[in-house]
């Protein structure tokens, strides 16, 4: 049987001062999607378009990946920030999806700034400088190499009986964390799955969708075939993929 599609959305960025724009993702998304039995379809950060439901009705499933780049903070009613680094084109394409993602029932996971994406796209605010506020965790990434940067940085508490819980079957682990801001308030509809140490919302899931909709804070696709947590997530994320193929298509 064909795999299940799996969505990827790019960044839209310059590699250098007044170059040419690129779409792109993180190779280890890709990585991660495959691995879980998908075949990935990068989706290009196209901006406003009319055509949501044939990108939607082309895959079953929808991953929104980590950036270094914030979403613009018009859409949160956030304070704009001198020097910050956004994305105008991405949110333009990914906010919007996410919300017709759920209404249609694909399947949807947010990793870092996906999660924020998800957050924001249901009226969630952020806090831009999760670091700079009182009682709160430095959450931005320490150390040098890769895997100082990706290795796990804080615990997480799921929320008993949550999706997160369900899914892993224990109500603590330990996460990485490369972010510097984080939910401030949590859009509608949206349900806690995991807690940090200091009360920073570390994943929440769409309690109105039909179908797979998890946002989470860290970063699963690195070296997930060494975490479990990240393991049992992209397999149900790939489980609820393959049943909307099922329903959806022929092939
Ligand atoms: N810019 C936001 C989101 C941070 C984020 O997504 N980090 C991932 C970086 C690269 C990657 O692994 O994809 C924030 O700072 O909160």
């Amino acid at each position: 049987m064909a795999q299940p599609i799996i969505g990827i959305t790019c960044c839209r960025w310059r590699l250098k001062e007044d170059g040419h724009f690129f779409h792109l993702v993180g190779e280890k998304y890709i990585q991660a999607a495959t691995a879980a039995g998908g075949l990935p379809l990068l989706i290009p950060a196209l901006g406003e378009t009319s055509q949501l439901e044939q990108i939607l009705s082309s895959i079953d499933g929808l991953l929104l990946t980590g950036s270094q780049s914030n979403i613009e903070p018009r859409h949160y009613q956030g304070q704009v920030l001198a020097d910050d680094f956004n994305d105008p084109q991405r949110d333009a394409t990914t906010l919007p999806l996410i919300r017709e993602a759920v209404k249609l029932g694909v399947p949807v996971l947010g990793i870092c700034r996906g999660a924020q994406e998800v957050n924001v796209a249901f009226g969630g605010t952020l806090e831009q400088a999760v670091h700079q506020q009182a009682g709160k965790l430095d959450h931005r990434e320490q150390g040098g190499s890769l895997d100082e940067m990706y290795g796990p940085a804080h615990e997480i508490e799921l929320v008993p009986g949550g999706l997160l819980h369900q899914l892993y079957g224990q109500t603590s682990a330990r996460v990485n964390s490369l972010h510097h801001q984080g939910v401030a308030t949590l859009g509608a509809g949206l349900q806690i799955e995991a807690i940090a140490p200091d009360g920073l919302i570390e994943a929440f899931s769409v309690s109105h969708a039909t179908s797979f909709a998890l946002a989470v804070q860290w970063h699963p696709e690195w070296k997930f075939q060494d975490n479990p947590l990240s393991m049992v997530m992209l397999a149900g994320f790939a489980a609820a993929c393959t049943q909307r193929q099922l329903s959806t298509r022929k092939r």
